[in-house]
Protein backbone atom coordinates (compact mmCIF):
# COMPACT_ATOMS: atom_id res chain seq x y z
CA UNK A 1 0.00 0.00 0.00
CA UNK A 2 2.88 2.20 1.02
CA UNK A 3 4.64 1.64 -2.68
CA UNK A 4 1.46 2.27 -4.29
CA UNK A 5 0.31 5.40 -2.91
CA UNK A 6 4.15 6.43 -3.34
CA UNK A 7 3.82 5.75 -6.81
CA UNK A 8 0.45 7.62 -7.50
CA UNK A 9 2.36 10.31 -5.84
CA UNK A 10 5.01 10.72 -8.11
CA UNK A 11 2.51 10.37 -10.76
CA UNK A 12 0.47 13.36 -9.56
CA UNK A 13 3.27 15.37 -9.31
CA UNK A 14 3.84 15.37 -13.67
CA UNK A 15 0.57 17.54 -13.54
CA UNK A 16 2.80 20.34 -12.45
CA UNK A 17 4.67 20.16 -15.83
CA UNK A 18 1.09 19.51 -17.97
CA UNK A 19 -0.28 22.53 -16.06
CA UNK A 20 3.00 24.81 -17.11
CA UNK A 21 3.02 23.75 -20.39
CA UNK A 22 -0.89 24.87 -20.47
CA UNK A 23 0.18 28.43 -18.90
CA UNK A 24 3.06 28.92 -21.45
CA UNK A 25 0.86 28.04 -23.83
CA UNK A 26 -1.87 30.75 -23.16
CA UNK A 27 1.24 33.29 -22.60
CA UNK A 28 2.32 32.68 -26.10
CA UNK A 29 -1.04 32.77 -27.75
CA UNK A 30 -1.68 36.00 -25.87
CA UNK A 31 -5.54 34.44 -24.18
CA UNK A 32 -4.61 34.68 -20.81
CA UNK A 33 -7.57 35.43 -18.81
CA UNK A 34 -8.64 35.75 -14.95
CA UNK A 35 -10.91 33.26 -15.25
CA UNK A 36 -8.52 30.50 -16.93
CA UNK A 37 -5.47 31.51 -14.52
CA UNK A 38 -8.23 30.50 -11.53
CA UNK A 39 -9.16 27.32 -13.22
CA UNK A 40 -5.23 26.21 -13.59
CA UNK A 41 -4.42 27.50 -10.34
CA UNK A 42 -7.32 25.72 -8.60
CA UNK A 43 -6.99 22.70 -10.55
CA UNK A 44 -3.00 23.05 -9.22
CA UNK A 45 -4.01 23.67 -5.49
CA UNK A 46 -6.26 20.45 -5.68
CA UNK A 47 -3.76 18.04 -6.88
CA UNK A 48 -1.15 19.61 -4.69
CA UNK A 49 -4.27 18.25 -1.76
CA UNK A 50 -4.37 14.87 -3.10
CA UNK A 51 -0.53 14.72 -3.83
CA UNK A 52 -0.50 15.52 -0.07
CA UNK A 53 -3.08 13.34 0.94
CA UNK A 54 -1.48 10.58 -0.88
CA UNK A 55 2.49 11.45 0.32
CA UNK A 56 1.07 10.98 3.81
CA UNK A 57 -0.91 7.68 3.16
CA UNK A 58 2.15 6.54 1.00
CA UNK A 59 4.88 7.36 3.76
CA UNK A 60 3.00 6.62 6.76
CA UNK A 61 2.02 3.48 5.26
CA UNK A 62 5.76 2.63 4.13
CA UNK A 63 7.48 3.56 7.63
CA UNK A 64 4.30 1.31 9.62
CA UNK A 65 4.39 -1.77 7.14
CA UNK A 66 8.31 -1.61 6.86
CA UNK A 67 8.88 -1.65 11.11
CA UNK A 68 6.20 -4.78 10.95
CA UNK A 69 8.26 -6.68 8.67
CA UNK A 70 11.67 -5.79 10.31
CA UNK A 71 9.47 -6.75 13.80
CA UNK A 72 8.80 -10.17 11.92
CA UNK A 73 11.83 -10.73 10.28
CA UNK A 74 13.93 -10.33 13.83
CA UNK A 75 11.34 -12.46 15.63
CA UNK A 76 11.91 -14.76 12.83
CA UNK A 77 15.26 -14.83 13.40
CA UNK A 78 15.04 -15.48 17.01
CA UNK A 79 13.52 -18.52 16.41
CA UNK A 80 15.69 -19.30 14.00
CA UNK A 81 18.85 -19.17 16.41
CA UNK A 82 17.55 -21.45 18.90
CA UNK A 83 17.16 -24.18 16.02
CA UNK A 84 21.09 -23.45 15.18
CA UNK A 85 23.40 -26.11 16.58
CA UNK A 86 25.17 -24.23 19.49
CA UNK A 87 28.71 -24.62 18.18
CA UNK A 88 27.95 -22.08 15.41
CA UNK A 89 27.93 -19.62 17.43
CA UNK A 90 31.79 -18.91 17.89
CA UNK A 91 32.93 -15.33 17.50
CA UNK A 92 33.23 -14.45 14.07
CA UNK A 93 29.43 -16.18 13.54
CA UNK A 94 28.28 -14.08 16.11
CA UNK A 95 29.38 -10.51 14.30
CA UNK A 96 27.98 -11.95 11.50
CA UNK A 97 24.63 -12.96 12.88
CA UNK A 98 24.69 -9.64 14.61
CA UNK A 99 25.00 -7.85 11.69
CA UNK A 100 22.88 -10.03 10.05
CA UNK A 101 19.61 -8.52 12.92
CA UNK A 102 21.01 -5.62 13.17
CA UNK A 103 22.17 -3.74 9.88
CA UNK A 104 20.85 -6.04 7.44
CA UNK A 105 17.35 -6.51 8.54
CA UNK A 106 17.50 -2.51 9.05
CA UNK A 107 18.61 -2.67 5.03
CA UNK A 108 15.79 -4.84 3.64
CA UNK A 109 13.24 -2.37 5.59
CA UNK A 110 15.15 0.37 3.77
CA UNK A 111 14.10 -1.97 0.12
CA UNK A 112 10.68 -1.67 0.91
CA UNK A 113 9.91 1.70 2.65
CA UNK A 114 12.09 3.81 0.32
CA UNK A 115 13.75 1.99 -3.08
CA UNK A 116 10.98 0.18 -4.50
CA UNK A 117 8.21 3.13 -4.28
CA UNK A 118 10.96 5.78 -5.47
CA UNK A 119 12.52 3.26 -8.33
CA UNK A 120 8.99 2.35 -9.49
CA UNK A 121 7.54 6.25 -9.19
CA UNK A 122 10.89 7.45 -11.26
CA UNK A 123 10.58 4.92 -13.59
CA UNK A 124 6.57 5.20 -14.37
CA UNK A 125 7.24 9.17 -14.38
CA UNK A 126 10.18 8.69 -17.06
CA UNK A 127 8.37 6.42 -19.52
CA UNK A 128 5.75 9.32 -19.27
CA UNK A 129 7.98 12.27 -19.82
CA UNK A 130 9.51 10.23 -22.67
CA UNK A 131 6.22 9.32 -24.07
CA UNK A 132 5.15 13.19 -23.65
CA UNK A 133 8.06 14.29 -26.03
CA UNK A 134 7.71 11.54 -28.84
CA UNK A 135 4.37 13.16 -28.97
CA UNK A 136 5.65 16.73 -29.05
CA UNK A 137 8.39 16.01 -31.56
CA UNK A 138 9.16 12.23 -32.38
CA UNK A 139 13.11 12.62 -33.34
CA UNK A 140 13.87 14.61 -30.16
CA UNK A 141 11.75 11.81 -28.17
CA UNK A 142 13.70 9.08 -29.94
CA UNK A 143 17.11 10.65 -28.91
CA UNK A 144 16.02 10.38 -25.18
CA UNK A 145 15.12 7.00 -25.73
CA UNK A 146 18.25 6.05 -27.45
CA UNK A 147 20.25 7.74 -24.33
CA UNK A 148 18.37 5.58 -21.84
CA UNK A 149 18.87 2.40 -23.82
CA UNK A 150 22.79 3.45 -22.73
CA UNK A 151 21.00 3.25 -19.16
CA UNK A 152 21.28 -0.73 -19.32
CA UNK A 153 25.21 -1.23 -19.52
CA UNK A 154 25.35 1.42 -17.19
CA UNK A 155 23.36 -0.27 -14.52
CA UNK A 156 24.93 -3.97 -16.04
CA UNK A 157 28.19 -1.97 -14.54
CA UNK A 158 26.84 -1.37 -11.52
CA UNK A 159 25.34 -4.34 -10.50
CA UNK A 160 28.85 -6.21 -11.22
CA UNK A 161 30.67 -3.98 -8.61
CA UNK A 162 27.83 -4.17 -6.57
CA UNK A 163 28.32 -8.08 -6.22
CA UNK A 164 32.04 -8.20 -6.20
CA UNK A 165 32.88 -5.23 -3.54
CA UNK A 166 29.22 -5.10 -1.84
CA UNK A 167 29.61 -9.00 -0.86
CA UNK A 168 33.16 -8.22 0.57
CA UNK A 169 32.31 -5.07 2.34
CA UNK A 170 29.48 -7.07 4.36
CA UNK A 171 31.68 -9.63 4.92
CA UNK A 172 34.69 -7.80 6.43
CA UNK A 173 31.42 -5.29 8.26
CA UNK A 174 30.56 -8.50 9.93
CA UNK A 175 33.96 -8.71 11.12
CA UNK A 176 34.23 -4.95 12.42
CA UNK A 177 31.61 -5.65 14.10
CA UNK A 178 32.28 -8.73 15.73
CA UNK A 179 35.53 -6.86 16.90
CA UNK A 180 33.83 -4.14 18.35
CA UNK A 181 31.36 -6.07 19.92
CA UNK A 182 34.85 -8.16 21.69
CA UNK A 183 36.43 -5.17 22.21
CA UNK A 184 32.90 -3.71 24.15
CA UNK A 185 32.53 -6.25 26.45
CA UNK A 186 36.32 -6.62 27.37
CA UNK A 187 36.62 -2.89 27.87
CA UNK A 188 38.16 -3.70 31.53
CA UNK A 189 40.84 -5.93 30.42
CA UNK A 190 41.81 -4.26 27.63
CA UNK A 191 42.19 -0.67 29.66
CA UNK A 192 43.37 -2.59 32.84
CA UNK A 193 46.57 -3.68 30.01
CA UNK A 194 46.38 -0.60 28.60
CA UNK A 195 44.89 -1.74 24.88
CA UNK A 196 41.78 0.50 24.88
CA UNK A 197 41.10 2.98 22.01
CA UNK A 198 44.04 3.01 18.94
CA UNK A 199 46.02 0.87 20.80
CA UNK A 200 43.56 -2.19 20.55
CA UNK A 201 45.10 -3.82 16.95
CA UNK A 202 42.53 -6.19 16.39
CA UNK A 203 39.65 -3.50 16.41
CA UNK A 204 41.49 -0.63 14.68
CA UNK A 205 42.70 -2.97 11.98
CA UNK A 206 39.27 -4.50 11.62
CA UNK A 207 37.78 -0.41 11.50
CA UNK A 208 40.73 -0.15 8.74
CA UNK A 209 39.73 -3.09 6.35
CA UNK A 210 36.15 -2.05 6.47
CA UNK A 211 37.11 1.82 5.61
CA UNK A 212 39.67 0.86 2.85
CA UNK A 213 36.43 -1.86 0.90
CA UNK A 214 33.88 0.77 1.52
CA UNK A 215 36.60 3.32 -0.20
CA UNK A 216 37.36 0.32 -2.70
CA UNK A 217 33.33 0.51 -3.51
CA UNK A 218 32.86 4.08 -3.92
CA UNK A 219 35.66 4.24 -5.94
CA UNK A 220 34.81 1.69 -8.50
CA UNK A 221 30.97 2.76 -8.74
CA UNK A 222 31.47 6.98 -9.32
CA UNK A 223 33.29 6.77 -12.49
CA UNK A 224 30.33 4.67 -14.05
CA UNK A 225 27.80 6.74 -12.55
CA UNK A 226 29.70 9.67 -13.30
CA UNK A 227 30.29 8.43 -17.20
CA UNK A 228 26.56 7.76 -17.56
CA UNK A 229 25.89 11.40 -16.30
CA UNK A 230 27.67 12.87 -18.78
CA UNK A 231 26.35 11.36 -21.98
CA UNK A 232 22.29 12.22 -20.21
CA UNK A 233 23.01 16.06 -19.76
CA UNK A 234 24.74 16.04 -22.91
CA UNK A 235 21.18 15.22 -24.17
CA UNK A 236 20.25 18.51 -23.04
CA UNK A 237 22.14 20.86 -25.93
CA UNK A 238 21.74 18.09 -28.52
CA UNK A 239 17.86 17.89 -28.39
CA UNK A 240 17.52 21.98 -27.84
CA UNK A 241 19.48 22.23 -30.76
CA UNK A 242 17.55 19.27 -33.31
CA UNK A 243 14.40 20.83 -32.42
CA UNK A 244 15.64 24.67 -32.70
CA UNK A 245 15.20 23.48 -36.14
CA UNK A 246 12.36 22.12 -36.33
CA UNK A 247 10.93 25.09 -34.54
CA UNK A 248 12.54 27.89 -36.63
CA UNK A 249 11.15 26.05 -39.70
CA UNK A 250 7.75 26.10 -38.28
CA UNK A 251 6.96 22.70 -38.04
CA UNK A 252 7.20 22.83 -33.84
CA UNK A 253 5.01 25.90 -31.72
CA UNK A 254 7.04 27.69 -29.47
CA UNK A 255 5.46 26.17 -25.87
CA UNK A 256 6.17 22.47 -27.41
CA UNK A 257 10.14 23.76 -28.25
CA UNK A 258 10.40 25.27 -24.75
CA UNK A 259 8.58 21.68 -23.18
CA UNK A 260 10.96 20.03 -25.36
CA UNK A 261 14.05 21.66 -23.62
CA UNK A 262 13.08 21.26 -20.42
CA UNK A 263 12.05 17.29 -20.04
CA UNK A 264 15.96 16.31 -21.04
CA UNK A 265 16.96 17.98 -17.79
CA UNK A 266 14.21 16.70 -15.89
CA UNK A 267 14.99 13.38 -17.20
CA UNK A 268 18.69 13.52 -16.65
CA UNK A 269 17.68 13.97 -12.67
CA UNK A 270 15.48 11.26 -12.87
CA UNK A 271 17.49 8.75 -14.35
CA UNK A 272 20.81 9.98 -11.75
CA UNK A 273 17.99 9.46 -9.03
CA UNK A 274 17.23 6.03 -10.77
CA UNK A 275 20.60 5.04 -11.06
CA UNK A 276 21.49 5.71 -7.05
CA UNK A 277 18.20 3.58 -6.01
CA UNK A 278 19.14 1.27 -8.07
CA UNK A 279 22.87 0.80 -7.20
CA UNK A 280 21.56 1.14 -3.22
CA UNK A 281 18.85 -1.57 -4.36
CA UNK A 282 21.09 -4.08 -5.93
CA UNK A 283 23.77 -3.35 -2.08
CA UNK A 284 20.53 -3.72 0.04
CA UNK A 285 19.69 -7.08 -1.84
CA UNK A 286 23.09 -8.45 -0.46
CA UNK A 287 21.69 -7.58 2.69
CA UNK A 288 18.42 -9.67 2.04
CA UNK A 289 20.80 -12.79 1.16
CA UNK A 290 22.06 -12.32 4.23
CA UNK A 291 18.90 -12.62 5.90
CA UNK A 292 18.34 -15.49 3.75
CA UNK A 293 21.01 -17.30 4.65
CA UNK A 294 19.95 -17.27 7.89
CA UNK A 295 17.01 -18.72 7.49
CA UNK A 296 18.64 -21.18 5.17
CA UNK A 297 21.49 -22.34 7.29
CA UNK A 298 21.53 -25.54 9.29
CA UNK A 299 19.73 -26.46 11.94
CA UNK A 300 19.75 -28.57 14.35
CA UNK A 301 19.71 -32.98 13.58
CA UNK A 302 17.51 -34.56 16.03
CA UNK A 303 13.89 -35.15 17.06
CA UNK A 304 12.16 -31.96 18.09
CA UNK A 305 9.84 -34.67 20.20
CA UNK A 306 9.87 -34.15 23.95
CA UNK A 307 12.69 -36.25 25.50
CA UNK A 308 11.37 -37.44 29.14
CA UNK A 309 13.02 -40.80 30.05
CA UNK A 310 12.46 -42.62 32.87
CA UNK A 311 15.52 -42.50 34.37
CA UNK A 312 18.04 -39.63 34.50
CA UNK A 313 21.42 -41.25 34.93
CA UNK A 314 23.82 -40.47 32.22
CA UNK A 315 26.61 -42.81 30.29
CA UNK A 316 29.24 -42.23 27.90
CA UNK A 317 30.26 -45.09 26.42
CA UNK A 318 33.50 -44.67 24.73
CA UNK A 319 33.09 -41.21 23.87
CA UNK A 320 35.47 -39.50 21.50
CA UNK A 321 35.59 -35.66 20.62
CA UNK A 322 38.06 -32.46 19.30
CA UNK A 323 37.58 -29.08 18.62
CA UNK A 324 40.14 -28.70 16.35
CA UNK A 325 40.43 -31.35 13.86
CA UNK A 326 43.73 -33.69 14.92
CA UNK A 327 43.75 -31.97 18.01
CA UNK A 328 42.03 -34.84 20.61
CA UNK A 329 40.52 -33.36 23.42
CA UNK A 330 38.17 -36.64 24.71
CA UNK A 331 39.51 -39.94 23.61
CA UNK A 332 37.40 -42.96 24.76
CA UNK A 333 35.94 -41.27 27.86
CA UNK A 334 33.74 -43.62 29.87
CA UNK A 335 31.69 -43.61 33.31
CA UNK A 336 28.19 -43.79 34.22
CA UNK A 337 27.00 -40.56 36.37
CA UNK A 338 23.97 -42.78 38.68
CA UNK A 339 20.50 -40.88 39.81
CA UNK A 340 20.70 -39.23 42.90
CA UNK A 341 24.03 -39.62 43.27
CA UNK A 342 27.34 -36.62 42.72
CA UNK A 343 29.99 -37.24 40.04
CA UNK A 344 32.80 -35.35 40.55
CA UNK A 345 35.20 -34.95 38.40
CA UNK A 346 38.76 -33.52 38.70
CA UNK A 347 41.99 -33.05 36.52
CA UNK A 348 44.61 -30.82 35.39
CA UNK A 349 43.66 -27.57 33.60
CA UNK A 350 42.54 -27.97 29.70
CA UNK A 351 41.93 -32.06 30.53
CA UNK A 352 38.61 -31.37 29.33
CA UNK A 353 36.24 -31.83 32.42
CA UNK A 354 34.44 -28.48 30.76
CA UNK A 355 34.18 -30.22 27.82
CA UNK A 356 32.12 -33.29 29.10
CA UNK A 357 29.69 -30.91 30.03
CA UNK A 358 29.35 -29.20 26.98
CA UNK A 359 28.60 -32.50 25.43
CA UNK A 360 25.96 -33.73 28.34
CA UNK A 361 24.35 -30.27 27.72
CA UNK A 362 24.42 -30.85 23.68
CA UNK A 363 26.87 -27.90 23.16
CA UNK A 364 28.72 -29.96 20.48
CA UNK A 365 28.00 -33.54 19.44
CA UNK A 366 31.12 -35.99 19.99
CA UNK A 367 32.93 -37.41 17.10
CA UNK A 368 32.46 -41.16 19.02
CA UNK A 369 30.61 -43.17 20.88
CA UNK A 370 27.81 -42.68 22.26
CA UNK A 371 25.98 -40.55 25.08
CA UNK A 372 22.78 -41.81 27.33
CA UNK A 373 19.91 -40.44 29.39
CA UNK A 374 18.29 -42.81 31.31
CA UNK A 375 19.86 -45.23 28.62
CA UNK A 376 18.12 -43.58 25.89
CA UNK A 377 21.07 -42.50 23.34
CA UNK A 378 20.98 -38.54 22.51
CA UNK A 379 22.44 -38.24 19.12
CA UNK A 380 18.82 -37.92 18.10
CA UNK A 381 17.24 -35.30 20.26
CA UNK A 382 17.90 -31.58 18.99
CA UNK A 383 19.69 -29.95 22.31
CA UNK A 384 16.71 -27.92 23.33
CA UNK A 385 15.05 -30.88 24.35
CA UNK A 386 18.11 -32.47 26.09
CA UNK A 387 18.42 -29.10 27.77
CA UNK A 388 14.65 -29.63 29.10
CA UNK A 389 16.22 -32.02 31.42
CA UNK A 390 19.32 -30.22 32.79
CA UNK A 391 20.28 -27.36 34.80
CA UNK A 392 23.87 -25.72 34.28
CA UNK A 393 26.15 -23.72 36.78
CA UNK A 394 29.30 -22.59 35.55
CA UNK A 395 31.89 -20.25 35.56
CA UNK A 396 30.41 -17.87 32.80
CA UNK A 397 27.29 -16.71 34.25
CA UNK A 398 25.03 -14.62 31.60
CA UNK A 399 22.20 -12.12 33.29
CA UNK A 400 19.63 -10.47 31.80
CA UNK A 401 19.35 -6.40 31.66
CA UNK A 402 16.62 -6.82 34.44
CA UNK A 403 15.30 -7.20 37.68
CA UNK A 404 16.56 -9.85 40.14
CA UNK A 405 13.17 -11.56 40.23
CA UNK A 406 12.62 -11.48 36.27
CA UNK A 407 16.81 -12.86 35.98
CA UNK A 408 15.91 -15.94 38.02
CA UNK A 409 12.19 -16.16 36.41
CA UNK A 410 13.58 -16.83 33.07
CA UNK A 411 14.30 -20.58 34.43
CA UNK A 412 10.70 -21.25 34.74
CA UNK A 413 8.14 -18.59 33.14
CA UNK A 414 5.22 -19.69 35.40
CA UNK A 415 6.51 -19.73 38.58
CA UNK A 416 5.25 -17.16 41.42
CA UNK A 417 6.95 -14.52 43.63
CA UNK A 418 7.12 -17.16 46.62
CA UNK A 419 8.56 -19.30 44.38
CA UNK A 420 11.24 -17.62 43.45
CA UNK A 421 12.03 -15.88 47.04
CA UNK A 422 12.25 -19.94 47.89
CA UNK A 423 14.54 -20.59 45.59
CA UNK A 424 16.77 -17.85 46.51
CA UNK A 425 16.44 -18.36 50.35
CA UNK A 426 17.77 -21.86 49.49
CA UNK A 427 20.80 -20.20 47.29
CA UNK A 428 22.00 -17.89 49.68
CA UNK A 429 21.23 -14.64 47.94
CA UNK A 430 17.88 -13.62 49.85
CA UNK A 431 19.32 -11.60 52.50
CA UNK A 432 21.54 -9.33 49.87
CA UNK A 433 18.75 -9.02 47.42
CA UNK A 434 16.66 -7.71 50.60
CA UNK A 435 19.02 -4.87 51.25
CA UNK A 436 19.03 -3.91 47.86
CA UNK A 437 17.39 -0.98 46.81
CA UNK A 438 14.24 -1.78 45.80
CA UNK A 439 14.93 -5.77 46.71
CA UNK A 440 13.70 -8.38 44.22
CA UNK A 441 12.52 -5.68 41.74
CA UNK A 442 16.12 -3.84 41.84
CA UNK A 443 17.33 -4.08 37.96
CA UNK A 444 20.34 -5.11 37.87
CA UNK A 445 22.36 -3.72 34.80
CA UNK A 446 23.52 -5.33 31.52
CA UNK A 447 24.72 -8.98 32.40
CA UNK A 448 24.52 -8.16 35.89
CA UNK A 449 27.02 -5.49 36.78
CA UNK A 450 25.83 -3.95 39.05
CA UNK A 451 26.21 -7.26 41.24
CA UNK A 452 29.73 -8.84 42.90
CA UNK A 453 30.86 -12.40 41.64
CA UNK A 454 29.73 -13.98 44.24
CA UNK A 455 26.01 -12.74 44.02
CA UNK A 456 25.90 -13.39 40.43
CA UNK A 457 27.06 -16.97 41.09
CA UNK A 458 24.60 -17.72 43.74
CA UNK A 459 21.82 -16.04 41.32
CA UNK A 460 22.53 -18.45 38.93
CA UNK A 461 22.32 -21.23 41.59
CA UNK A 462 18.85 -19.92 42.78
CA UNK A 463 18.12 -20.64 39.21
CA UNK A 464 18.98 -23.57 38.57
CA UNK A 465 16.59 -24.80 42.26
CA UNK A 466 13.96 -23.00 40.48
CA UNK A 467 14.39 -24.61 37.42
CA UNK A 468 14.39 -27.95 39.18
CA UNK A 469 15.14 -30.10 36.45
CA UNK A 470 16.46 -33.96 37.13
CA UNK A 471 20.39 -33.46 36.04
CA UNK A 472 22.31 -30.88 37.37
CA UNK A 473 25.67 -29.80 35.77
CA UNK A 474 27.84 -27.71 37.99
CA UNK A 475 31.26 -26.25 37.24
CA UNK A 476 32.63 -24.93 40.62
CA UNK A 477 34.20 -21.63 40.89
CA UNK A 478 34.68 -20.27 43.94
CA UNK A 479 38.52 -19.89 44.02
CA UNK A 480 37.71 -16.03 42.58
CA UNK A 481 35.65 -15.43 45.39
CA UNK A 482 36.58 -13.71 49.06
CA UNK A 483 35.81 -15.99 51.90
CA UNK A 484 32.68 -14.22 52.99
CA UNK A 485 31.32 -15.12 49.16
CA UNK A 486 33.04 -18.85 48.82
CA UNK A 487 31.55 -19.78 51.84
CA UNK A 488 28.09 -18.42 51.19
CA UNK A 489 28.37 -20.06 47.35
CA UNK A 490 29.56 -23.10 49.02
CA UNK A 491 26.38 -23.51 51.39
CA UNK A 492 24.33 -22.67 48.21
CA UNK A 493 25.65 -25.93 46.48
CA UNK A 494 25.49 -27.80 49.56
CA UNK A 495 21.77 -26.78 49.27
CA UNK A 496 21.13 -27.60 45.51
CA UNK A 497 22.54 -31.12 46.32
CA UNK A 498 19.82 -31.97 49.05
CA UNK A 499 17.55 -32.35 45.95
CA UNK A 500 17.39 -35.46 44.39
CA UNK A 501 19.07 -35.57 41.22
CA UNK A 502 22.01 -36.75 38.93
CA UNK A 503 24.94 -34.46 39.76
CA UNK A 504 27.78 -34.32 37.96
CA UNK A 505 30.06 -31.39 39.44
CA UNK A 506 33.56 -30.02 38.16
CA UNK A 507 35.95 -29.70 41.15
CA UNK A 508 38.67 -27.20 41.36
CA UNK A 509 39.21 -27.82 45.03
CA UNK A 510 38.50 -31.45 45.78
CA UNK A 511 37.44 -30.54 49.68
CA UNK A 512 34.27 -29.60 48.62
CA UNK A 513 33.46 -33.07 46.56
CA UNK A 514 35.44 -35.41 49.61
CA UNK A 515 31.76 -36.69 50.06
CA UNK A 516 31.17 -37.37 46.74
CA UNK A 517 29.56 -40.32 45.74
CA UNK A 518 32.11 -40.98 42.44
CA UNK A 519 35.03 -38.76 41.70
CA UNK A 520 36.47 -39.27 38.18
CA UNK A 521 40.28 -38.16 37.92
CA UNK A 522 40.16 -36.63 33.68
CA UNK A 523 43.70 -37.04 32.28
CA UNK A 524 45.06 -38.10 28.58
CA UNK A 525 41.29 -37.85 27.16
CA UNK A 526 40.42 -40.27 29.38
CA UNK A 527 39.21 -41.03 32.41
CA UNK A 528 42.10 -42.39 34.61
CA UNK A 529 40.79 -43.28 37.96
CA UNK A 530 37.50 -43.56 39.45
CA UNK A 531 35.94 -44.33 43.16
CA UNK A 532 35.27 -42.76 46.07
CA UNK A 533 37.99 -40.34 47.84
CA UNK A 534 38.51 -43.26 49.70
CA UNK A 535 38.98 -45.89 46.76
CA UNK A 536 41.18 -43.13 44.99
CA UNK A 537 43.53 -42.05 48.07
CA UNK A 538 43.95 -46.11 48.40
CA UNK A 539 44.98 -46.41 44.77
CA UNK A 540 48.38 -44.08 45.57
CA UNK A 541 47.04 -42.54 41.18
CA UNK A 542 46.89 -39.20 40.09
CA UNK A 543 44.17 -38.42 42.73
CA UNK A 544 46.18 -38.68 45.70
CA UNK A 545 49.16 -36.32 43.87
CA UNK A 546 46.37 -33.76 43.67
CA UNK A 547 45.27 -34.41 46.87
CA UNK A 548 48.25 -33.97 48.44
CA UNK A 549 49.33 -30.75 46.35
CA UNK A 550 45.71 -28.88 48.04
CA UNK A 551 46.92 -30.11 51.51
CA UNK A 552 50.15 -29.12 51.28
CA UNK A 553 48.61 -24.95 49.87
CA UNK A 554 45.63 -25.12 52.73
CA UNK A 555 47.98 -25.50 55.97
N1 LIG B 1 35.84 -23.80 21.81
C1 LIG B 1 37.03 -24.39 21.78
N2 LIG B 1 37.71 -24.45 20.63
C2 LIG B 1 38.92 -25.05 20.56
N3 LIG B 1 39.53 -25.63 21.61
C3 LIG B 1 38.91 -25.60 22.80
C4 LIG B 1 37.63 -24.98 22.94
N4 LIG B 1 37.25 -25.11 24.23
C5 LIG B 1 38.24 -25.77 24.86
N5 LIG B 1 39.23 -26.08 24.01
C6 LIG B 1 40.46 -26.84 24.32
O1 LIG B 1 40.07 -28.13 24.75
C7 LIG B 1 40.85 -28.56 25.83
C8 LIG B 1 39.95 -28.96 27.01
O2 LIG B 1 39.31 -27.79 27.46
P1 LIG B 1 38.32 -27.82 28.72
O3 LIG B 1 37.77 -26.44 28.85
O4 LIG B 1 37.36 -28.92 28.57
O5 LIG B 1 39.34 -28.13 29.92
P2 LIG B 1 39.06 -28.08 31.48
O6 LIG B 1 39.62 -29.33 32.03
O7 LIG B 1 37.65 -27.79 31.79
O8 LIG B 1 39.98 -26.84 31.89
P3 LIG B 1 39.84 -25.85 33.16
O9 LIG B 1 39.95 -26.66 34.39
O10 LIG B 1 41.02 -24.94 32.98
O11 LIG B 1 38.54 -25.14 33.01
C9 LIG B 1 41.83 -27.43 26.13
O12 LIG B 1 43.06 -27.76 25.55
C10 LIG B 1 41.21 -26.23 25.48
O13 LIG B 1 42.21 -25.34 25.03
Amino acid sequence: MGVAFTVLEGLLSSCIYFSLYLLIEMLLNHNVSSSRLTQLTLGLAGIFLIRLITYSIGYTQGQIGGAAVSKQIRLYLGDKFKKIPLFRFTQGQVGQYVNTMTSDVNSYEQILTHKTGNLVKNITLSIMLMGFVCWLYLPAGLILLTVSLLFIPNMWLSFRIVKKYGQAKNTICAEAVSSIVEYVSGIQTFRAYNMSGAKNKATTNAMKDFSNVCYKYEAMGIPVGFAFSIIDWLTVPVVMLVAAKAWMSGGLAGVDYLMICMMPMLLAKLFTSISIDLFSYKNLRISRNNIQKVVDGPEEQGMDKPFAPDSHDITFQNVRFSYVQGETVLNGVDFRAKVHKLTAIVGASGSGKSTILNLIAKYYEPQGGRILIGGRPVENVTAQRVLEQISIVDQDVFLFDDTVRENIRHARPEATNEEIESACRKANCDVFIRKMEKGYDTPIGENGNLLSGGERQRLSIARAILKNSPILLLDEATASLDIENELAVKQAIVNLLDDEKTVIMIAHTLSIIKNADQILVVSGGRISESGTHKELLAKDGKYVAMWSAEQKLSI
